[in-house]
């Protein structure tokens, strides 16, 4: 079998099947989760509250992003089907389309195959850019951390029906600028719904219901091992007398027969 391409996402999503996404930050896990069947390993800039002991993604930098990618790419290789390794570009690495450029060398040149920026309409220039450049690029709305002073709180976005229409046109014009990849994080499950129907690109959930393309969750609160408050959306897969590796597989069946996510781990 063969790395995991844009174009493969693109199929699944024409053929209606879920894709399964992880959070990965290390060559083991990043391995692990390649060969449990997982599509996309996201090295998230969570690792800046996962493994820095932040609390939130803001401190973390384009070196910090390297790091972790190019550990994550050694692990993904080892597997028998190399995932896709999408990696995010880290707060204030991307306001200028010269500096959003010279971030997304450092963590392709690092071994990953596609960057992450959170934002909307702003983004469109350098997406533009990098979609020219040759590089893949996912976008990212909804709750979206590295604005998290912006936003007072870590909450559900898109309840009212001006910001819902808003994120919705804001998603097709991020499409229509290059996006091969758009997250969703803490969206009603109904807006979620409507915006993946609306989109050719392959939509990634966290927070925002079944109706979504793929899912996505941070690896260690799958496992179980959060710690404090436990977001709505998360899910531990590590029960039943579970190996790590049973959990992980556990977790991409459950997102490709539709178990997870449950309406439960969804906001109305
Ligand atoms: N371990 C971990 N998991 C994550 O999913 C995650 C991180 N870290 N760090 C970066 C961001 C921060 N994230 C968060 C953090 C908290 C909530 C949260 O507590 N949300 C409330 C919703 C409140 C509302 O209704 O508006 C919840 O109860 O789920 C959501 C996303 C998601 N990301
Ligand atoms: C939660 C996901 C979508 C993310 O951006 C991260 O892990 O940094
Ligand atoms: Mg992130």
């Amino acid at each position: 079998m063969t790395t995991i391409t844009i174009p493969t996402l693109a199929k699944l999503k024409a053929e209606q099947e879920k894709i399964a996404v992880l959070t990965a930050y290390d060559a083991t896990f990043a391995q692990l989760a390649a060969d449990a069947g997982v599509e996309v390993i996201l090295v998230g800039d969570s690792l800046g509250m996962v493994l820095q002991g932040h609390s939130s993604t803001l401190p973390v930098n384009i070196d910090d992003m390297v790091y972790h990618t190019a550990c994550v790419a050694r692990g993904n290789a080892r597997a028998e089907r190399p995932a896709l390794i999408m990696a995010d570009l880290p707060f204030m690495s991307y306001g200028t389309i010269e500096q959003c450029l010279e971030s997304a060398r450092k963590v392709m040149q690092a071994g990953a195959h596609m960057v992450k920026v959170e934002g909307d309409d702003w983004l469109i220039p350098m997406i533009t850019s990098l979609t020219r450049q040759g590089v893949p690029v996912c976008a990212h709305l909804g709750l979206t951390p590295q604005a998290v002073n912006k936003l007072g709180g870590y909450k559900v976005q898109g309840r009212d029906s001006d910001a819902a229409d808003a994120m919705l046109a804001h998603s097709q014009a991020l499409e229509a600028a290059g996006v091969d990849l758009l997250v969703l994080e803490c969206v009603p499950s109904e807006l979620a719904a409507r915006i993946s129907a609306s989109l050719t690109i392959p939509v990634v959930g966290i927070g925002a219901g079944a109706g979504t393309d793929a899912q996505v969750l941070v690896l260690q609160d799958m496992l179980g091992l959060n710690s404090g408050h436990v977001p709505k959306f998360v899910k531990n897969f590590m029960t039943d007398g579970r190996t790590v590796q049973q959990a992980l597989a556990a977790y991409v069946a459950e997102v490709k027969d539709g178990t997870f996510p449950a309406a439960e781990h969804g906001f109305a």
